[in-house]
């Protein structure tokens, strides 16, 4: 690290009996966007509730531009921007008067904060909507207002909690675009996500959390390679019988090519395998499946993804930690109505 911006160390925090966060530790380098990766309730939000000085830790350090949040919360509030997940908006004002209310509790000059909300309508190109109601706001549009209300006291550091969460595809690429933005004009970022394309696409460099701790920490492309190897995953049938899966797992792992396989009993029993780079591994499967009398439903070859390092630190797919974290919500089917 040359220039960090903010320090975390070892900060813990429990709600009672809950461990929340047992020892985050990360850095974030001054002008990069930063990702907090981890699925539902692994501590994301009380993490960056702390950095915020909206919570406080039981212990740990927390320091932005080398001021401790804990001794100085005032001072540090005043260099970060906030967005929150859900951000309770007054309906009945419109985006612009919405704006003109947080320059006020920032205490920014009259003149100034004119300027400055001109410039983020346009910059966010809110401009049409701005004289209208925020009731009348999709969620898309709603979230670029939050962005600029977070902005209007010129932060140097842009905390997003889960900022495209429930936004159409559209909504999230221009979310996207804006951030890469912030990030040229050299405002830090640090975004929390549980999309895992969110980090890939956006993220200099990524912590990824779970159940409190730190599990992985470095570029999304270190992380990926430092995995080696691709991925496989290979479905016998759509929902294979479990000694099915089995007797295929057998039989794979005596070819010299496979590393490993995982059998992932919430996608349908599928194998997971990892394969050295470089072999010809699709067509040597399918030979051996054959020969084992085994039917091939699905059978398709990767690089690594930040899932697999996900699977690689925990044991689990970031969705499954999710559908674990969640119970009986259907979150498989909240994300693929997200994504639609
Ligand atoms: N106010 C609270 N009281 C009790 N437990 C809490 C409170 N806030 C969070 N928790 C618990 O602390 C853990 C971490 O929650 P946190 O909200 O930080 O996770 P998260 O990764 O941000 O998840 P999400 O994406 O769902 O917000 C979870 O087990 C959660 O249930």
């Amino acid at each position: 690290m040359n220039n960090p911006i903010v320090v975390i160390d070892s900060l813990k925090k429990n709600y009672g009996t809950v461990e929340a966060l047992k020892n985050i530790t990360f850095t974030i380098e001054t002008g990069e966007i930063f990702g907090l990766l981890g699925p539902n309730g692994s501590g994301k939000t009380t993490t960056i509730r702390c950095l915020c000085t909206l919570g406080k830790p039981d212990s740990g350090k927390i320091e932005v531009k080398g001021v401790s949040a804990l001794d100085k919360p005032k001072t540090v509030r005043n260099r970060l921007g906030y967005v929150a997940q859900e951000v309770a908006l007054d309906k009945m004002l419109t985006g612009r008067e919405l704006l003109e209310l947080q320059a006020d509790l920032y205490h920014l000059p009259k003149k100034a904060a004119k300027t400055r909300i001109e410039q983020l309508l346009s910059l966010l190109d809110l401009e049409e909507y701005s004289d209208r109601k925020t009731g009348t706001y999709s969620g898309g549009i709603r979230k670029r207002l939050d962005l600029a209300a977070g902005l209007l006291h010129q932060p140097d550091v842009l905390v997003l909690d889960e900022p495209t969460v429930g936004l159409d595809i559209e909504s999230r690429f221009i979310v996207w675009d804006f951030l890469k933005q912030l990030k040229a004009a050299g405002t830090t970022v640090l975004i929390t996500s549980h999309y895992l394309e969110e980090i890939d696409a956006l993220a200099d460099h990524v912590a990824i959390i779970d159940k409190g701790e730190v599990i992985a920490y470095g570029t999304p492309s270190q992380l990926k390679d430092r995995l080696g190897g691709d991925r496989v995953t290979l479905r016998i049938e759509e929902f294979s019988p479990i000694n099915q899966a089995e007797k295929a797992k057998s039989v794979l792992e005596t070819l010299p090519f496979v590393e490993e396989i995982i059998i992932n009993p919430s996608q349908g029993n599928s194998l997971n395998l990892i394969v050295s780079t470089g072999s010809n591994s699709l067509s040597k499967i399918e030979q051996t499946l054959e020969q084992a009398n085994l039917p091939i439903f699905s059978l398709a070859q990767s690089r690594p993804s930040l899932d697999d390092v996900y699977l690689a630190a925990t044991g689990q797919t970031l969705m499954d930690a999710e559908l674990a974290a969640a119970g009986s919500r259907d979150l498989k089917k909240e994300k693929k109505q997200q994504m639609s």
